[in-house]
């Protein structure tokens, strides 16, 4: 038993999830998950901003299983702050099927970096999102970004869309390869052809850096429907944002499902429909690979792509 108590209205994984009707192509990777603790084996951060339920490797891995995918890229959850033990864990226990993007701070030290590497760590995280994380002044996630570049990792950034114009000029002085999540968090009752938007292709566009996880529909949606009750055609309002940044850069992006999905308040999706949702951002069998294939073999596990 955990001696922490979850924050009050927090939604727990869903357990049994359906079958995906979508069957992803043999290889794929989910390339953006969490575990949480257990808190009572690795203890939830002092510092977070939430207290989630336990979300165990072994519950991550039987959900990779189930929904027909072969590897994982374990992504530090805030709620862990910068003690990356339970991620870590999570990778030395995957059989090399799963890699990490971990968080860490100014006084992070090389052999710890480099033990990190050993692990499969591959990146780490800088999170932009106020109700997340406090203020990390930008020259000390310089001066991280100049140290893990030469380890060959890239950066993943979590911001929202209107944050973007502030945050610009930091992303661009980035020195590695730069991973958006959630496609920099889009207001989809916005046009997808009007300026906020047109603002994060163009970022895309004019820093061939730049990749962007295509993910968290449910996270985005405002209209639904729902990805719950065997619904097919789910988070239709996401589409058009997720499609657009698909098509245009099918070699920058990547796919994950945010189990187990920190921080919902309306609903909690189904993770099989969540894969469900795949086919209508990624329409053809090669968009497909490259986003579920590809493009995440190249990025975390370079070593096994040939050419
Ligand atoms: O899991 C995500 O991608 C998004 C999160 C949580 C998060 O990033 C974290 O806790 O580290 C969110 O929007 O609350």
């Amino acid at each position: 038993m955990s001696e922490f108590t979850k924050t009050p209205g927090w939604l727990d994984w869903y357990a049994g999830p359906s079958q995906p009707r979508f069957q992803v192509p043999e290889g794929a990777v989910d390339a953006h998950c969490h575990v949480f603790g257990p808190g009572a084996e690795f203890p939830y951060a002092p510092e977070r901003k939430y207290t989630p339920c336990d979300a165990s490797k072994a519950q991550l891995y039987a959900l990779r299983d189930h929904l027909g995918f072969a590897r994982n890229v374990v992504v530090q959850a805030t709620c862990h702050g910068a003690d990356n033990r339970a991620m870590v864990d999570a990778l030395v226990h995957s059989g090399g099927k799963a890699r990490g993007v971990a968080t860490v701070r100014r006084s992070v030290t090389d052999e710890e970096l480099q033990a990190m590497h050993d692990a499969g760590v591959r990146g780490v995280r800088f999170n932009f999102v106020k109700r997340l994380v406090d203020f990390t002044p930008k020259d000390e996630l310089l001066e991280i970004a100049g140290r893990i570049a030469k380890l060959g990792w890239h950066v993943v950034i979590y911001f929202e869309a209107v944050d973007l114009p502030e945050l610009w000029d930091f992303f661009t002085a980035l020195p590695t390869t730069v991973v958006v999540d959630h496609m920099g968090r889009p207001d989809v009752s916005k046009p997808v052809d009007g300026p906020e938007f047109e603002l994060f292709l163009k970022f895309m566009r004019e820093h061939p850096n730049v990749w962007s996880k295509v993910s968290c529909p449910e996270r985005l949606s405002v209209a639904g429907p729902k990805a719950l009750d065997g619904e097919q055609a789910a988070y239709r309002d996401v589409v058009p944002f997720a499609r657009k940044v698909v098509e245009e850069f099918p070699d920058r992006v990547l796919w994950g499902t945010d189990w187990p999905h920190p921080n919902l308040k309306d609903h909690m999706p189904d993770d099989g429909l969540l894969v469900d949702f795949i086919p209508h951002i990624a329409t053809t069998p090669e968009l497909q690979r490259q986003l579920l294939v590809d493009n995440p073999m190249r990025l975390y596990w370079p070593e096994e792509v040939k050419g």
